[in-house]
């Protein structure tokens, strides 16, 4: 050792100077000052001075008598405080048997792995483990005072002892800085120490043992040991010398490790040595067993130790911490939060389908949606918590924070069509897997014309034809045979149905057989029949019907017809024309094979032999069978059983039944059937699929029924006047087509003209139908498929056709004058449509009588349908759905008195201004201008 000065002593056995110089004396070694150079001597004497005084020590804890030597150092009534702490210890066993364990273990471990400073160990108790402390260097300093620490913690580990020896005992949080205190006022201030010796004694006893784990570190430290009393006391009162060390513990680790519950209780204040670093959160969860095993039951530990713990607990969790952080509380906290955003990396891939809320995104990337609704403003978008975000937007704002967006939507289309069975008629279909399939044909033409008195001819002739007693089934389409080739038609004759079925997207009819009464020649449903099947793009057959009228002029309808492009061939044309008479039966057959013929020039191919695909014609709930859908096989073949899905409804076939009312097994392409099995009744025009299994089959119905809910939250116009030059210089639309409806046919052919001069290069304008009359369901039908804009001149929308119009998303302008229309649809198109000012309608009343006054004129006694009158409304008169009149009212009045308005539900009396040709049954709509901005 060589020469050492007093302080030097001292300091490594953590005592101050003054003290030693005590000690020395007592053993009979002359140091005059702390600077006085001690020999090797000297500290040997010292060392057998301190054994002898342990061993006495050790007497006295038996024996009082020599507590008087101790009186010295740690007054009496200190030392009997701690015993009777070590009594309560007994008596409360859950306490210590969390702390029992532990320190003894630890002490016998200290002397297990510190054989080389066995006197040391062995000198006064109180000075042994100064002693040990500095021969192990600045670590062991730091453990002392770590053991130091570590006793606070044990004394709430133990609450009995700590309240029995001390008062100072706080919450967890402040036990640091409370041992911390403690230490340095004891260091500073030995004489203290001295007086107050219960509290240091309380912290001393458990800082032994935990000095002595940090000492040993390693396994060993948890082999429990039968608990030594006596050692457990030596150890405290060195404890208390232990005290004196202020550097921050830097292997603290060590005495948690061991210490057991106490070190347990206070990891936050013991950073782990490099090598325990690793074991740290172990220990900690091991300390967390052990808190449970022995807190369990444990009525002696209070909620606050518990809350302690559970803190240290998150504490210790922190890979930030460091030895520095000493009172990591809030900053503890802090840090925390930090680490869980890091936690969540592994999960910084967010999958939508489609599309995703604000708020929604808000939360998966654990921000708050304030802070994503300021980012979107910052980008120009104004929008609130539940603004739906497409896939695009959420992934350029999800990359600002670091994450990634995913999109997992729905892939219909490939389930529908991930098999080679399923898109038929694509280029999936080779050649040689195709084979001829019947036409499927819709009978369409003006009122009366005899549409379903043919369809009845052709059915009597041909299906009961050499089906005797077969009973025919009516269900909506059916097919005949006609020298082995068969012939499909749907049952629903008239163009509406088929524009309505185009609407919905579903082509079902490949030739239309357009009826033409001999006798009646083109009339406007004829018209309209022509321009449906024409913008269906679907060839027609002309059945000029009632030939066995005397009046039938079958060469006039044919003339008649030139002026649609439907010219004969006999004439040089290509349509072919079949002379037929309904009602005689005539002709039947030959039309039926001009039918044939059409299709031969079609080449109508199909491939059986792959999953059924086919449209739905009509479908009902019958009460017995359930959901019952007509279905025109297309594509295919539909077996039973096959699991299906339509529209939003899902299924498996459960039985077919065909035109004939026979149970089939197969239905192939053209085919029609009845099919059950379905789980609701589906819309006529839905598709319907077969598909690999049922699960597919009702995902894909789930799937649309959200699709379905969502298209209704936003509806989109197809295409209006407003959009139309956006539209244009975006390159979506080439050609605008339009429906003209007007008062006369010469307004008609004038807009007509007027408008299909006003194409350009850009784009083209094609007039898909005209007529004279009101705006019905079928004018709005036909450009809900079309894609077109209605214009209506002196005419007005029928109600229903105003619904639909609505709900299909149609643009329907109105007009007095042809030069506004004009000017309006080339202002559109050059991207200067003004302001428009927009009609809204306020109510409308039907004429029910009519009074003449004279000097007034006529009163009209009216009805109100809906809505309400107003006096200074403006108003139109309409008849048949053609405006006669527009202006202002002169009077409304209820009973004989003026009023403002009439309501729904009332009658009233209306007089216009300045017209008095007012019928019954005439409709006075009250309206009122609104300007609107037109969006470019
Ligand atoms: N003389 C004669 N009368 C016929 C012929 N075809 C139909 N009719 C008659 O014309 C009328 C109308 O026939 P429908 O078959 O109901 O005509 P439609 O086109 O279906 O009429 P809607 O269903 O109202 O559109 C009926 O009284 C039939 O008897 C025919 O070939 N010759």
């Amino acid at each position: 050792m060589g020469k050492t000065r007093v302080f030097e002593l001292a300091k490594k056995m953590g005592l101050e100077s003054k003290e030693l110089l005590e000690k020395l004396a007592q053993a009979g070694v002359s140091a005059a000052s702390h600077m006085s150079v001690l020999e090797d001597e000297d500290i040997k004497k010292l060392e057998q001075a301190s054994t002898s005084t342990v061993e006495k020590v050790e007497e006295q804890r038996v024996k009082p008598g020599i507590i008087r030597r101790r009186k010295r150092e740690v007054p009496a009534p200190a030392a009997e405080q701690e015993k009777a702490a070590e009594e309560q210890k007994v008596e409360q066993p859950e306490v210590p048997a969390a702390e029992a364990p532990s320190e003894p273990g630890v002490l016998e471990k200290a002397k297990a792995e510190q054989p080389v400073e066995p006197p040391k160990e062995a000198e006064a108790v109180p000075k042994d483990e100064e002693v040990q402390a500095p021969a192990e260097g600045s670590v062991e300093e730091k453990a002392a005072s770590e053991g130091e620490e570590a006793a606070v913690p044990s004394k709430k580990e133990a609450p009995q002892e700590a309240r029995t020896e001390t008062s100072e005992e706080k919450p967890a949080e402040t036990e640091a800085s409370q041992a911390d205190e403690t230490q340095k006022s004891e260091a500073k201030k030995p004489a203290a120490r001295e007086k107050k010796p219960d509290k240091a004694t309380a912290s001393r006893a458990k800082v032994l043992g935990r000095v002595d784990l940090s000492t040993l570190s390693g396994a060993p430290s948890r082999s429990g040991a039968p608990s030594r009393p006596a050692e457990n006391t030596r150890r405290d009162r060195p404890a208390r010398r232990d005290s004196a060390p202020r550097t921050p513990p830097a292997g603290a680790g060590d005495d948690r490790r061991g210490g057991g519950a106490a070190e347990r209780s206070r990891p936050s204040f013991t950073p782990p040595a490099a090598p325990d670093e690793v074991f740290q959160p172990k220990e900690v969860r091991g300390g967390k067993k052990n808190k449970k095993g022995k807190g369990g039951g444990g009525p002696s530990e209070d909620s606050d130790q518990r809350r302690g713990r559970k803190g240290r607990k998150l504490e210790v969790f922190e890979p930030e911490r460091s030895g520095k952080m000493r009172r990591p509380k809030k900053g503890a906290r802090q840090t925390k939060k930090t680490e869980v955003t890091i936690s969540k990396a592994i999960k910084r891939v967010i999958r939508i389908s489609d599309s995703i809320t604000v708020g929604e995104l808000a939360k998966r990337m654990g921000i708050k949606a304030n802070e994503l609704i300021r980012e979107l403003m910052k980008q120009g978008s104004m929008v609130t918590i539940n603004h739906p975000l497409d896939f695009e937007t959420a992934a350029l704002l999800a990359s600002e924070y670091n994450y990634e967006v995913e999109n997992v939507a729905f892939d219909e289309a490939a389930i529908l069509e991930d098999s080679p069975a399923v898109k038929p008629g694509t280029e999936e279909d080779k050649p040689e897997d195709l084979e001829l399939r019947p036409p499927v044909v819709t009978v369409m033409g003006h009122v009366d014309h005899g549409k379903t008195s043919l369809l009845d001819a052709i059915r009597a002739a041909k299906v009961t034809e050499g089906e005797a007693g077969g009973i025919t089934q009516h269900i909506g389409a059916y097919h005949v045979e006609l020298n082995g080739r068969k012939i499909s038609f749907l049952d629903t004759p008239g163009h509406e149905a088929f524009t309505a079925m185009r609407a919905r997207g579903a082509k079902a009819t490949d030739i239309v057989i357009l009826v033409v009464a001999a006798d009646d020649g083109v009339m406007p449903q004829t018209k309209e029949a022509i321009n449906h099947a024409k913008a269906a793009g679907v060839p027609i057959v002309v059945a000029i019907n009632k030939i066995d009228k005397p009046d039938a002029n079958p060469d006039r309808v044919k003339q008649e017809l030139t002026e649609f492009e439907l010219i004969p061939e006999e004439w040089g044309g290509e349509t072919i024309f079949a002379e037929v008479s309904a009602k005689e039966q005539l002709n039947i057959e030959s039309l039926l094979e001009m039918v044939l013929l059409q299709a031969e020039v079609m080449e109508l191919k199909a491939n059986p032999n792959k999953r059924g695909r086919g449209i739905i014609v009509e479908a009902r709930l019958d009460k017995g069978r359930g959901p019952v859908a007509t279905v025109l096989v297309q594509e295919g073949t539909l077996h039973i059983g096959d699991p299906i899905v339509s529209g939003v409804h899902h299924g498996r076939v459960r039985s077919m039944v065909d035109d004939r009312g026979e149970r089939v097994e197969n239905a192939g392409p053209s085919m029609p059937v009845e099919v059950t099995g379905l789980s609701g009744v589906p819309d006529a025009g839905d598709l319907l699929y077969a598909v690999e299994d049922e699960k597919k089959a009702k995902d894909v119905a789930l799937h649309r029924q959200q699709k379905l809910r969502e298209a209704e939250l936003a509806k989109t116009s197809k295409i209006s006047l407003d959009q139309l030059y956006a539209k244009i210089q975006e390159g979506d639309v080439k050609e605008l087509k339009v429906v003209i409806k007007a008062d006369v046919q010469g307004s008609v052919e004038a807009v007509k003209d007027a408008l299909v001069k006003l194409s350009t290069d850009a784009c083209r304008l094609v007039v898909i139908h005209t007529g004279v009359g009101g705006i019905n369901e079928s004018d709005i039908n036909l450009a809900s498929a079309s894609d077109a804009v209605v214009l209506g001149f002196n005419v007005r929308p029928e109600p229903k056709s105003s619904q639909l119009a609505e709900s299909e998303g149609v643009d329907i302008r109105l007009y007095n004058i042809i030069y506004d229309a004009v000017s309006d649809i080339k202002n559109a198109m050059e991207g200067l449509l003004a302001p428009t000012l927009k009609e809204k309608e306020l109510g409308r009343a039907e004429v029910r009588e009519t009074f003449t006054i004279s000097r007034i004129g006529t009163i009209a006694g009216c009805y109100v349908l809906d809505g309400k009158i107003l006096r200074n409304a403006k108003a139109r008169l309409v008849r048949d759905s053609v405006v006669v009149w527009e202006g202002n009212l002169s009077s409304l009045k209820r009973f004989k008195d003026d009023t403002k308005e009439v309501a729904t539900g009332y009658e009233c009396g209306i007089s216009l201004e300045n017209y008095n040709d007012i019928k019954v049954g005439d409709i006075i709509e009250a309206y009122e201008i609104v300007e609107t901005k037109t969006l470019l």
